[in-house]
């Protein structure tokens, strides 16, 4: 099993370009099983969950591969297995969204119910009762959720907000299987991440006609066939964000190109508020990290609020901040098991319910910590950068999920992350 051991501190400095968005290609790639045809897909990342998505794909019947420029192709010609089996889709949450595709192209789908993760509870709730309002089925068998359509779908209004917001996965399911349904649905409170507008905009390429994109009212005209499409994803503003703060935490200057600022104004609002220069350009900023990094209040939010997915990473910054700061998960309010391993890095994190009271130190101290969730090893690496001494993180896998051979793109850029294979105990 894969180790990384990071020596520290180091002052990153130099130019890195931001990916294809994890989180906008996965739902990208289940809408290509809407078409009949192949789909050509740019800016795919090559990330362990966009290879089990892939596999996924393929058992379904669809043939993946990569071609000579890199792009994802994806031939959904043929469906003839529509079965979400429970050892892949265990592996990854967004397998759940081959749901609503599946049940629109071909009128029955099993997918496996995917499991909690250490980030808390993953409900499907509202996935489930929207299909069911587009008009299918659904029954749960074996851990399996059974959804039949044998009729087709029909329009419908839904609405899909709870306490936490919307729900971005469950915003791109129905809105998936909406496309293909007999007439007009609306969807209230749906989600306006960007991921979601992405795959709005490559379902209209395919012939979708959604309108509202970027909104939480999204109406979608139901077509009978969609088209195969070439589309190019949008960069990733998680990796984005996490390598501004690469930048802060290092006390070093980053420019980042393949990056939306406009995707994320709460991140750099907040950066720029702890007292980091995030300075746009024609192709993306320049992030450069302050000396003295001021204490803040967060709270996670539904976009364009501050995204749950670079909470841990802005938490490994305000651990080394002049003053006490206040951050509160109000996505997943259990989403802190990065707390317990900043602490042992000499960090003074102290959790209360969903929020976590984050007391500055002057140093944070290497230690060997495991890494829990992807984003949670995302803050440890963060925090091995600018910690005195050698940082062995266990588990890297869960770091492979989302961020490319990271090692490979911070080590040019003045980092010190070895990958380091250490025997199974
Ligand atoms: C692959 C992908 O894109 N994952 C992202 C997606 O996850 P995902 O789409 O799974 O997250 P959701 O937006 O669905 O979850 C938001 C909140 O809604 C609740 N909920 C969700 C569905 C449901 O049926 N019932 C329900 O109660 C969840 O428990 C949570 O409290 O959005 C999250 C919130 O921005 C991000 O952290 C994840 O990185
Ligand atoms: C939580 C994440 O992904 P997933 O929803 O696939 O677990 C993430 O990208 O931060």
């Amino acid at each position: 099993m894969d180790v990384f051991r990071i020596e520290g501190p180091v002052r990153l400095s130099g130019r890195v370009a931001v990916n294809g968005s994890k989180n906008a290609a996965l739902p990208i790639m289940a809408a290509a099983i809407l078409a009949e045809g192949r789909s050509s897909l740019a800016g795919v990342p090559r990330l362990s969950d966009v290879r089990v998505f892939g596999d996924l794909l393929q058992t379904l019947g669809c043939r993946v591969e990569r071609d000579a420029d890199g792009r994802l192709e994806i031939d959904a010609t043929v469906i003839d297995n529509p079965v979400g089996d429970y050892e892949i889709v265990r592996k990854m949450r967004a397998s759940v969204c081959i749901l609503g595709p599946l049940l629109a192209r071909y009128g029955r789908a099993e997918v496996s119910m995917p499991g909690g993760c250490a980030i808390g509870d993953r409900p499907i709730n509202l996935h489930v009762r929207g299909l069911q309002e587009l008009g299918a089925t659904i029954h749960l068998k074996n851990g399996y959720v059974i959804a039949e359509a044998p009729d087709g779908l029909r329009g419908a209004s839904i609405f899909l907000g709870g306490s936490f917001g919307s729900t971005v996965l469950g915003t791109a399911n129905i809105m998936m299987a909406a496309t293909l349904a007999k007439g007009r649905t609306v969807i209230e409170s749906a989600a306006c991440e960007p991921e979601i507008s992405d795959l709005a905009n490559c379902l209209n390429e395919m012939g979708a006609r959604i309108s509202g994109i970027g909104s939480p009212r999204l109406a979608i005209e139901g077509v009978p066939r969609l088209h195969p499409v070439r589309y190019e994803v949008i960069p990733d503003r998680i990796e984005a964000g996490t390598f501004m703060v690469a930048a802060a935490i290092t006390r070093g200057e980053l420019k980042l190109v393949n990056c939306r600022l406009d995707d994320m104004m709460a991140v750099v609002d907040k950066l720029r508020s702890v007292g980091v220069a995030v300075e746009p350009d024609e192709s993306g900023c320049t992030v450069a990290g302050a000396e003295h990094i001021r204490p803040t209040d967060v709270t996670t939010q539904p976009y364009p609020g501050f995204p749950t997915d670079l909470q841990a990473q802005l938490m490994a910054l305000l651990a080394l901040a002049e003053g006490n700061s206040v951050v509160i998960e109000k996505i997943f309010p259990d989403r802190f098991m990065h707390v317990a391993e900043l602490n042992r890095m000499a960090a003074d994190l102290r959790k209360e319910g969903p929020a976590v009271i984050v007391a500055g130190v002057k140093n944070l101290v290497a230690a060997p910590v495991m890494a829990s969730d992807l984003r949670a090893s995302a803050a440890l690496v963060l925090a091995g950068m600018a910690a005195e001494g050698t940082t062995i993180i266990n588990r890297v896998y869960h770091i492979d999920r989302g961020y490319e051979r990271i090692e490979e793109r911070l080590n040019p850029l003045g980092a010190k992350i070895y990958r380091e294979d250490t025997p199974a105990p």
